[in-house]
């Protein structure tokens, strides 16, 4: 199967600054792919390079198999991290227009345009002017007009941003409804926590290098899941199947779960007569992953750009 993204080696400088440096980069289709990395990390130049709205100094990119990536524009919705429409233009036609960049009838634009924004209950608003819209709304007026011509794959540069928590909520089910119909998406934030939620793949971008591109899975098994344990003794047998240098907190335990596995701890605990008072197993979350992977600086450097709103949307996220 040809995936909806390959590319080897790409290298985009300006100035002499490599912003992008050296990326390989491989995008199935049908996955929702997240692209996570602080400011200046990259994706953007890495985006339109993919896109070809700007070509690389080294290396290769295909989309849909193709190696001149415009030629595959239709099939492609773009995002910009720029937000900006005409602002005496029509809700409705705006979306008409934006799909007729990429090749929809105007009349098609249109009738799908009034359907979106009765789907979104944002109807009423079809005909209003973009100037007469709130902020949000109008970001979802793009990000409709970046669908409308039903495209297999979609790139959404840092789509949360400037949303508030109710509209970045319909935003994470508009993506997930996507990927449902089997479109491939592709986004770029600095949240963790949105590419938790949505992503099945994600690649980990700092200073115009990859560090890690593949499941979120397999990033979360880079670390072992941690034991927090009490027991009503404090001394037996059972200690042996505790790491070396583990020392109580009063009767708490805390420490990394062995290679062996739950099971074994389960029965030298219960055979060795522990006396548990409580147990749990906390598997690490990306976050932890993140850092383990790009450093404690890069993943600061992240946690610094979560502003208030999307504190209160991650919260409110956690809660759908
Ligand atoms: N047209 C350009 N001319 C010169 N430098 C550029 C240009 N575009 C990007 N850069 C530089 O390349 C680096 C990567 O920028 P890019 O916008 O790709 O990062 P980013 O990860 O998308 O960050 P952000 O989320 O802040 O946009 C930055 O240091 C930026 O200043």
């Amino acid at each position: 199967m040809v995936n909806a993204i390959e590319a080897k080696g790409i290298v985009k400088i300006f100035d002499g600054f490599r912003a992008v440096d050296g990326v390989d980069l491989i995008v199935p289709k049908g996955s929702i792919f997240g692209i996570l990395g602080p400011n200046g990390a990259g994706k953007t130049t890495l985006l339109r390079t993919l896109l070809g709205i700007i070509d690389p100094d080294e290396g290769s990119r295909k989309l849909f198999g193709a190696s001149r990536p415009l030629t595959q524009s239709a099939r492609v919705g773009y995002l910009p991290e720029e937000r900006g429409l005409y602002q005496s233009m029509r809700a409705v036609d705006t979306i008409a227009f934006m799909g007729a960049l990429r090749g929809l009838p105007l009349t098609t634009g249109r009738k799908r345009g009034r359907e979106l924004l009765e789907e979104a209950g944002l109807g009423y608003a079809a005909d209003r002017q973009i100037r007469q819209l709130s902020k949000g709304m109008a970001q979802t007026v793009q990000l409709m007009g970046t669908i409308v011509h039903e495209p297999e794959l979609i790139i959404l540069d840092e789509p949360f941003s400037g949303l508030d928590a109710l509209n970045q909520a319909k935003l994470e089910k508009m993506i997930r409804a996507q990927a449902e119909r089997g479109v491939t998406v592709i986004f770029s934030t600095h949240v963790i926590a949105h590419a938790e939620r949505l992503c099945e793949r994600i690649a980990i971008i700092a200073g115009g290098k990859i560090s890690f591109d593949g499941l979120v899975q397999e990033a979360r098994d880079r670390l072992r899941p941690q034991v927090h344990l009490e027991t009503a003794n404090l001394d037996g047998p059972w200690r042996s199947a505790l790491p070396q240098n583990c020392e109580p907190e009063g009767h708490w335990w805390h420490f990394t779960l062995p290679e062996s596995g739950v099971e074994p701890l389960l029965t030298a605990l219960v055979e060795g007569k522990a006396g548990i008072k409580s147990l749990s197993i906390e598997r690490p979350g990306l976050h932890d992953a993140f850092v383990a992977i790009a450093g404690e600086a890069v993943a600061a450097q992240m946690d610094e750009m979560v502003d208030e709103t999307e504190l209160q949307t991650l919260s409110a996220g956690a809660k759908l």
